[in-house]
């Protein structure tokens, strides 16, 4: 008979592994990596085997038996538990709240039927071992060094991959996979990209490329029976290139040879709640462990990544041309506002712009990133405004849907006939979103076929893809739409791209909005253009309307210059000592009444000292009420990684022996404050 003790790492919010007995019956004992079903608080419970030891320290009447090891499934790799490990750790998490979530659920539930099923589904496919490329283009010179480049570098060799907006830089990642495939024969391939819109367009590429090769998606819209699938042909080793966003950066790979992070500046790598990791930062750091090759691709970098490149600790490879001949690069206007005054928004060259393109029959994209009819109603009488009951905000303006709807904490009501405080039924909207857009469109232009893309218009489940084949069949003259559209899409026949009211972005807190929002420009102008012009067409051409025409940083839009523009805003960044020159957490706390929050972060604040960080004084968040529940913040700094990390170790042991009734919660490198 095997008996041991099993450590095992259970999905809960206590910072602890958990032992357990185990009796086996055969001479086998479990593996670490592998699952096991365990009670746990009068449950039964999926956890992780991290470790397996002959003796406990827990007296030997107390420890529960774990009941059944997952043999089916082989185990989790150690690589695969240094990364969760060290996830848990960077981010100050539990183990088990990193390591199980990053399990399908279907796996972490009482029976194996579904994992039985997968298993035998997946046994039935048959791996044709065929990584031969189809229809590969002849890249030009610039695209040929860095595929080259990519496909052939051994050992740990970060790239930066900077390529204007379409420059070809997805299929540098194909011919450099292609190599790589080649070269390892059973060797797997990571792609992530920040939206799940992306992925159909990049799926369709790569089935085209390697019919031969199994491709597993992992994205939030998967079924459970989907994902468990996917993930199993991953764990296997049988797909040979994933393809998923931020989540499928904690996908199990055995075989794992390199990863491409595809618009690597997108704030999407950033996971918001929960576990608020990057999954860029993560995947630069699994490339450090497996000693892999990895590709960050953007045409507008983030900060930190085009630091490193300046530095040297990534290379840079660089695309300055577009990939296709003769495509050029849009030219950018600036419509002055203050002279052209808008009528529903649109300023009276943009309409003529807008005129031109449809004459021609090529589309044109209009840019605004606030959905709904209006972001507020009010009343001129009395000065009513919509405000939110429970948040420091406003009731949105859903006008199709005969609604008024919070942002924030999904508040809804009818839209009032008459003001609620004096009567006056002449309520108005201020402000413009997507649908006024749209509204104001069709009536300027009857005959338009006009698509609105935002959150709102894709809700249903499928209909985003449905969308934006729409738009590639031509079926669309003008697309309206949010960040949503602004991103990686290639769309062939744009020729126009208006961006309506950009200006309140430059006036921010947020020191990253302008690196923010000239990311956003640059890569929403980037779809103008992006085939060849065909005779007798429009040159691509992209306007903004601003008030602020002489702003450095839509001069610098207006020239694409993205070089010197983040060069200047590193220089700001150091002299001003923020990241990446600085390193930074956050220290979240909610109350019913902001005062419980900011005196339980004064006491987080006092509790250490520690040389080299700096703590800072507790604020209200900007929207400080959200659901009725009141918001603060502490910011937490160091010049040095690794003191902030030692730090905070210290410190979040210090808070969780509190055991207040406050719920706090701590990001570390935040990218919103
Ligand atoms: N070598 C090539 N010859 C001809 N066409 C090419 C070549 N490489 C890429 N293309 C085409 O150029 C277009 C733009 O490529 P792609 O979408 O990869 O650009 P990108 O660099 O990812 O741009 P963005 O940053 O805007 O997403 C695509 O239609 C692609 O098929
Ligand atoms: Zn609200």
């Amino acid at each position: 008979m095997a008996q041991c003790i099993l450590k095992i790492a259970l999905d809960t919010p206590l910072n602890a592994v958990f032992d357990y007995r185990w009796e086996g019956e055969d001479g086998a004992l479990p593996q670490v990596g592998q699952l096991a079903l365990v009670p746990f608080a009068r449950r039964e419970v999926v956890g992780l085997i991290v470790g397996l030891a002959e003796h406990s320290d827990v007296p030997v009447e107390k420890l529960k038996d774990a009941l059944a090891v997952r043999g089916q499934l082989s185990p989790l790799t150690a690589e695969w538990l240094a990364l969760a490990g060290f996830a848990a750790d960077y981010y100050q998490r539990p183990l088990g709240e990193v390591a199980l979530p990053g399990i399908p659920k279907n796996l972490r539930v009482l029976t194996t039927v579904a994992l039985d099923r997968a298993i035998k589904k997946l046994g039935k496919l048959e791996d044709k071992h065929d990584h031969t490329p189809l229809n590969m283009p002849a890249l030009n010179a610039e695209q040929q060094a860095a595929a080259d480049h990519i496909g052939g570098a051994l050992g740990y060799q970060p790239a930066l991959l900077y390529g204007v907006t379409g420059s070809g830089k997805t299929e540098v990642y194909l011919q450099a996979c292609a190599q790589v495939l080649a070269r390892e024969p059973e060797g797997q391939i990571l792609i992530l990209v920040p939206e799940i819109n992306l992925t159909p367009q990049l799926e369709g590429n790569i089935r085209a490329r390697f019919p031969g090769v199994m491709l597993a998606t992992l994205h939030s819209s998967l079924s459970e029976g989907e994902r468990m699938l996917h993930w199993l042909a991953a764990h296997q080793g049988r797909a040979r290139i994933v393809l998923g966003t931020r989540l499928a950066v904690l996908a199990s790979l055995p075989r794992l040879k390199l990863i491409v992070i595809d618009e690597e500046h997108d704030p999407s790598y950033k996971q918001q709640e929960g576990l608020r990791y990057s999954a860029r930062d993560l995947a630069v750091w699994r490339a450090w462990q497996l000693k892999i090759p990895i590709v960050l691709g953007s045409a507008t970098p983030s900060l930190e990544s085009w630091h490193h490149a300046q530095g040297g600790r990534y290379r840079k490879l660089e695309l300055r041309e577009r990939a296709v001949k003769s495509a050029v690069l849009p030219k950018v206007k600036l419509i002055d506002m203050e002279r052209d005054k808008p009528r529903d928004g649109l300023t009276s060259q943009l309409v003529a712009a807008l005129k031109l393109r449809m004459e021609r029959g090529e589309q044109s994209l209009l840019f605004l990133n606030r959905r709904g009819y209006a972001p507020v109603i009010c009343c001129e009488s009395c000065g009513w405004i919509s405000d939110c009951k429970r948040c420091t905000s406003f009731m949105v303006l859903h006008k199709p849907e005969h609604r008024l709807r919070c942002h924030h904490c999904s508040l809804e009501m009818r839209i009032p006939r008459h003001c609620p405080t004096c009567g006056n039924i002449d309520l108005q909207p201020v402000g413009r979103g997507t649908q006024r857009v749209e509204e104001g469109l069709q009536a300027l232009f009857p005959e338009a076929r006009i698509l609105r893309i935002d959150a709102d218009s894709t809700r249903k489940k499928g209909s985003a893809q449905e969308a934006f084949d729409t738009v590639h069949r031509g079926e669309v003259d003008i697309l309206v739409g949010t960040q949503m559209v602004a991103k990686g899409h290639d769309f062939k026949k744009l020729t126009l791209v208006g961006i309506m009211n950009p200006d309140t972005a430059l006036f921010s807190q947020d020191y990253r909005a302008s690196e923010r929002l000239f990311a956003q420009l640059m890569q929403v102008a980037g779809r103008a253009g992006r085939a060849a012009q065909v005779e007798g067409g429009s040159p691509a051409e992209v306007l903004i309307q601003t008030r602020y025409t002489q702003h450095p940083l839509y001069s610098a839009v207006v020239n694409h210059d993205y070089d010197h523009f983040a060069s200047a805003l590193l220089a700001e960044r150091k002299q001003a000592a923020l990241p990446p020159y600085l390193f930074q957490a956050l220290l979240r706390a909610e109350a019913p009444e902001l005062a419980t929050a900011i005196e339980f972060l004064t006491l987080a604040r006092d509790c250490r000292q520690w040389e080299g960080v700096t703590l800072n004084d507790p604020i209200p968040m900007t929207m400080t009420r959200v659901h009725n529940v009141d918001r603060a913040q502490l910011l937490v700094e160091s010049a040095s990684r690794p003191v902030l990390q030692a730090f905070l170790k210290e410190w979040m042991q210090a808070l969780r022996d509190t055991k207040t009734r406050v719920k706090w919660s701590l990001e570390v490198d935040p990218l919103d404050i």
